[in-house]
């Protein structure tokens, strides 16, 4: 199953491995252009068979990086880099998605941070100005101009970053989301923000998108695996082809991580929700996610820290599960 192929709405994933997106803080300056390292990094990954590369989190405004060495999707001046690397990864016979992010309240930047509401993340952050209307609005805009230059550099996959703590998680979670606007109040109110991102995103882009989500907020009084059913269920009704099923960083983490600790989440919504999730979080073992796939718990296998140390993993796992790589092959979008 790991080394079957997998259709992702337009495209055939060649296996069901993908990278999953891991800041690297590994531009030169603020410009959030690629460098050569970016184009070793990743095209490396591409070159050990991973089926999807979903590059990095990339800033779709500068108040929305996590750091100053972020990459960026802000400007048409990243576009020629970003459409060097999908080349390169395209030449290795891998298909590459591009997270598109927002930090929010998150951001270690120089210069005021921006929130749903006015609380900083602890005792030691900024606090964040909440969002005006105007803000809000700008911010749509702003991931609906990356999602344009994704297209226009080549990339195959959007990938929209809602989970781990960042602009987006603030908006959904009743722990960082206090508005009394229409973008705060009941569950419903404070996925408001998140639906105008996917709707205006879709307008310009038409390939796969994902939406990777915090499946857990690991407090009393925050969001639960239940009430990602409920916005998968609203996500799969606007179009998103897969949710990337990753948990907490809104306040905290989980008390306990195991290997595939995330997984029963990835499992519940794609039951519940009928809609098709990748599972992230601890899994290093090719048959650990063979079973995964077998016992249709997820569709996509998200691999993060293990492909930093060993970009060649799908390599051994082939091996290891007796299957065979696909050959390189010239590279076809498909559509
Ligand atoms: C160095 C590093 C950077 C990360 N950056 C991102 C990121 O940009 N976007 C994101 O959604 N997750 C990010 N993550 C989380 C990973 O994508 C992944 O979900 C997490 O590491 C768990 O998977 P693993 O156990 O296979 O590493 C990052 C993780 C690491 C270790």
């Amino acid at each position: 199953m790991l080394f079957t192929s997998y259709p992702l709405q337009k495209l055939t994933l060649k296996n069901r491995i993908v990278m999953s997106p891991m800041c690297m803080y590994s531009c030169h300056d603020e410009s959030g252009r690629v460098t050569d390292w970016h184009k070793i990094h990743y095209p490396a990954r591409a070159v050990g068979q991973v089926g999807l590369i979903i590059v990095e989190a990339s800033a779709v405004t500068p108040q929305g990086r996590i750091s100053p060495y972020d990459l960026g999707i802000w400007s048409d001046d990243q576009v020629p880099g970003l459409r060097e690397l999908t080349g390169l990864v395209h030449g290795q016979g891998s298909h590459i998605g591009i997270q598109l992010a927002h930090a929010g309240r998150k951001a270690v930047l120089d210069g005021p941070i921006v929130a749903p509401s006015a609380i900083p993340f602890d005792d030691k952050s900024k606090t964040p100005e909440a969002m005006t209307a105007q803000q809000i609005a700008e911010t749509i805009e702003a991931f609906k101009a990356a999602a344009a230059r994704a297209k226009e550099a080549g990339f195959d996959v959007v990938e929209i970053h809602a989970a781990h703590g960042y602009l987006i998680n603030e908006f959904l979670s009743p722990l960082t989301n206090l508005r009394t606007d229409e973008y705060g109040g009941d569950r419903d109110g404070r996925y408001r923000f998140l639906r105008e991102v996917i709707d205006s995103v879709k307008t310009v882009w038409d390939g796969p998108l994902l939406v990777r989500i915090s499946a857990h907020d690991y407090h009393p009084e925050g969001l639960t695996p239940e009430d990602y059913v409920y916005y998968a269920r609203l996500m799969k009704a606007q179009g998103v082809d897969l949710i990337d099923v990753s948990s907490g960083a809104v306040v905290g983490g989980p008390p306990k991580v195991y290997p595939g600790y995330q997984v029963p989440f990835a499992e519940l919504i794609r039951r519940s929700a009928d809609v098709p999730t990748g599972a992230v979080g601890l899994i290093t073992q090719a048959e650990q996610a063979e079973e995964i796939l077998q016992n249709g718990r997820a569709d996509l296998i998200f691999i993060g820290r293990e492909l930093l140390r060993d970009p060649f993993w799908a390599r051994t796992a082939a091996k290891q599960l007796r299957a065979e790589l696909t050959p390189p092959k010239p590279y076809t979008r498909g559509w």
